[in-house]
């Protein structure tokens, strides 16, 4: 059995010969004093163990797989690709309702049959009770599903052909989806979409990774529908994967109204049981296309014939806590071993993706225009140096934000910090609020009036008095997205507004509100952070000014630089792509900085090229593989130690090299040290054993006790 525990290993249970297992059932088992949901693993004969030393099974919880053998491939094989107890893999891999144990057929449809007792009986045997014989009558015919009882039949004959032992229950799994007789029809297609969509219809049924590197506005989204249209008429499934919750809603909308068939959502915004009902349509076929965010990855599909994942460089693909594994390159595994093509879609593609696309590993679609052929937006780049700004912006920036809404027009302020100010500053002294437990400063958020942590979600009440010297002259410093509104509000009092971040987000329903409040044009500003960067369609927006981003342009993380380009090309692509032309303002005290010159002249293309070639040239990734050793601790001397020791273990291996032990660049969160070491190898598989041996000799060190560790293959964050 595979355990839900933080243990590489598995345990064994004695099953009796009335519990027909199989691999990927669910049983409860005694562990300890506690009782576990585990996944049955292997089966062994009976002669193999000495049963007198197995505990029994509890219970058998399934007679078909929860997880069916294809999944039970899939996620063994993340197991052992991300070095992860394969029991938490499994286990996180259900819907929640499963893990917990519930009844599977609880929550399918249900109907009613005759037994064999019943099909046997003579019709006279029933003539004394008219309505228990019209109903074996009719059982006779067909099934009788639960939503037709009560309605034609009645509940208290079949509890009594029931209790005579005459009928019973059984669970009807829904049926798969009715497919479209002809292909939906779309909007013409582009040569270049026209290309891409032929080239993934000859995918169709073997294994075939296809990148379309489509620039922004380009029409990817009509590309996925028109290949999508086909499949559906052979009854096959599709599993589209978004990076977040919010854009779901939106993918979802444009897929239901394209196609007459059953379109799913799954993300964490659904209850328990609604992520339950998606798992069984998923394994029935009810559902033709299931979009979601990156766990549905791990759905049973009844007949799965595409997997796309759009925005396939978002890095909120990958998983950052316990089961570390990246949505995109599973689905990949999970596409081969479905004998199925995966097309991931982006304007800025990653460069791991960029550069198999190069070396011709996958098939390269690139949509280089946008549909309807409207012109890229054009960057000026606005020196904001020596120059008098009011609230964060140039006067020539005031001066197109005021032309461009004289017109009708709307526009977009783009400022990646939400909140009212990064820190309050104390005017006499210039003390900072910082978190007590992360090397990080606290934001001043004006509305809900509290000093808050990004780093650790801690909040508090806003000081009266700076803690250094008393004075009670606080100030906010700098500006995120809450103060942008506010001043924007004072500069330009008959517009109205529309801030989109976390915070104004947060409650349910609330980003639809907002979005459709922007769709609703109307001459309007919209301020927000990175969410506005994710593929919406404003097509009466003009004007994107990037307000700040001189702070990420000097970052000591290797993958800074191919960010930041993807952020930017992102925010860029929501102007003019509607009839009007569009432009991109940005203000930078750094004009001639050389990845903001390459990214305004040549565009993301070709900044992502010679960002390979750099990274080719320092042995990075994807040049060579990289894993990340990370450790906390309430004494930075002990992750210090624990690293040293385990980089005297990796030295050994000679196809790893090292770097660190470091601190982390946030060196302190929610009260803990944070240091790592980062390995690097040419060679995949040897850098697999040398972590597999590492792992082992790690878990005999009483000092990995003592920390909080963590390892994480191909790490995309590593602050
Ligand atoms: N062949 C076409 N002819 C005319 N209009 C098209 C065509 N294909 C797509 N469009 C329109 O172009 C607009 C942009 O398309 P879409 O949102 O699919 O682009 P995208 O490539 O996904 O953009 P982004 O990466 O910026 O989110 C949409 O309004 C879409 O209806
Ligand atoms: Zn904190």
């Amino acid at each position: 059995m595979a355990l839900p525990l933080p243990l590489r290993q598995h345990f064994d249970y004695l099953l009796d010969a009335s519990q027909p297992a199989q691999v990927g059932c669910r049983v409860r088992v005694p562990f300890g004093n506690r009782t576990l949901i585990g996944i049955v693993w292997q089966i062994a004969p009976d002669d193999s163990f000495a049963a007198d030393k197995l505990k029994p099974v509890q219970a058998l919880l399934d007679t078909t797989p929860v997880l069916p053998e294809l999944l039970c491939r899939l996620l063994s094989f993340a197991a052992e690709y991300y070095h992860h107890p394969l029991g938490e893999v499994l286990i996180s891999a259900l819907p929640l309702l499963l893990r917990e144990g519930r009844n599977l057929s609880d929550y399918q449809p249900k109907a009613y049959q005759l037994t064999a007792a019943g099909r046997a009986l003579d019709a006279s045997a029933l003539k004394r009770a008219r309505k228990q014989s019209e109903l074996w009558q009719a059982l006779l015919q067909h099934r009788i599903s639960e939503s037709l009882l009560g309605q034609q039949y009645s509940r208290t004959s079949l509890k009594q052909l029931m209790d005579k032992g005459l009928a019973e229950e059984v669970v009807v799994p829904a049926s798969p989806y009715t497919a479209p007789a002809t292909p939906a029809s779309g909007l013409k297609l582009t040569a270049a979409q026209a290309l891409a969509v032929t080239a993934i219809h000859q995918a169709f049924g073997r294994f075939e990774r296809l990148l379309l590197e489509g620039v922004t506005g380009s029409g990817k989204t009509e590309v996925y529908l028109q290949s999508i249209a086909s499949l559906l008429c052979q009854q096959q499934q599709v599993l589209v994967i978004v990076p977040e919750i919010g854009l779901t809603p939106q993918t979802l909308a444009r897929f239901q109204a394209r196609f007459d068939v059953p379109v799913l959502c799954w993300h964490s915004g659904l209850s328990d049981s609604e992520r339950l009902h998606c798992y069984l349509q998923a394994q029935s076929g009810a559902a033709a296309i299931i979009v979601g965010t990156r766990s549905a990855l791990f759905l049973p599909f009844w007949r799965l014939g595409l997997i796309i994942i759009d925005e396939e460089h978002d890095q909120s693909l990958k998983q950052q806590d316990g089961f570390r594994y990246h949505a995109r390159d599973l689905a990949i595994k999970r596409a081969a071993l479905q004998h199925c093509p995966i097309v991931l879609g982006s304007a800025t593609p990653s460069l791991e993706s960029l550069h198999n696309a190069l070396n011709k590993r996958y098939i390269h679609l690139p949509l280089p225009d946008r549909a309807a052929g409207q012109a890229l937006p054009g960057f000026e780049l606005v020196n904001l140096k020596q120059q008098v700004l009011q609230y964060g912006l140039a006067s020539q920036t005031l001066a197109q934000v005021r032309q461009q809404l004289a017109a009708g027009h709307q526009v977009m302020l783009f400022l990646n910090r939400r909140g009212f100010a990064p820190a309050l500053c104390c005017d006499e002294c210039g003390w900072l609020t910082e978190c007590q437990r992360c090397s990080a400063f606290t934001t001043y958020h004006k509305q809900s009036r509290q000093l808050v942590c990004h780093h650790c979600g801690a909040s508090k009440a806003i000081p009266r008095q700076c803690a250094n010297c008393g004075s009670t002259k606080l100030t906010p410093l700098g500006q995120g997205t809450e103060q942008l509104e506010e001043n924007l509000q004072q500069l330009f009092p008959a517009t109205a507004i529309t801030r989109l971040d976390r915070d104004s987000t947060r409650r349910k329903g609330a980003l639809n509100t907002l979005l459709e409040d922007i769709h609703q044009h109307g001459a309007r500003l919209i301020v927000g952070t990175q969410m506005l960067a994710k593929g919406h369609h404003f097509p009466n927006v003009t004007l994107v000014v990037i307000v700040d981003v001189d702070g990420a342009l000097y970052s000591s993380d290797f993958r800074a630089p191919e960010q930041l380009a993807q952020l930017l090309t992102q925010v860029a692509g929501r102007a003019g792509r509607g009839d009007k032309a569009g432009k991109v303002l940005l203000q930078t005290h750094y004009p001639e900085h050389a990845l903001l010159q390459d990214i305004i002249q040549n565009g993301y293309a070709s900044f992502a090229r010679s960002a390979l070639m750099e990274r080719e040239q320092t042995r990075l990734p994807p040049y060579q593989h990289l894993s990340l050793f990370s450790a906390q601790a309430h004494q930075a001397a002990l992750c210090q130690q624990w690293l040293t020791q385990l980089a005297e273990q990796a030295r050994q291996f000679p196809a790893l090299q090292l770097l660190g032990p470091i601190p982390a660049p946030l060196e302190r969160r929610a009260g803990l040290y944070r240091w790592q070491l980062q390995l690097y190898s040419a060679n995949r598989t040897a850098m697999h054993q040398a972590l597999s041996t590492l792992l082992d000799t790690i878990s005999q060190w009483p000092l990995s006790r003592k920390i909080k560790w963590q390892l994480d293959v191909d790490p995309t964050d590593l602050t």
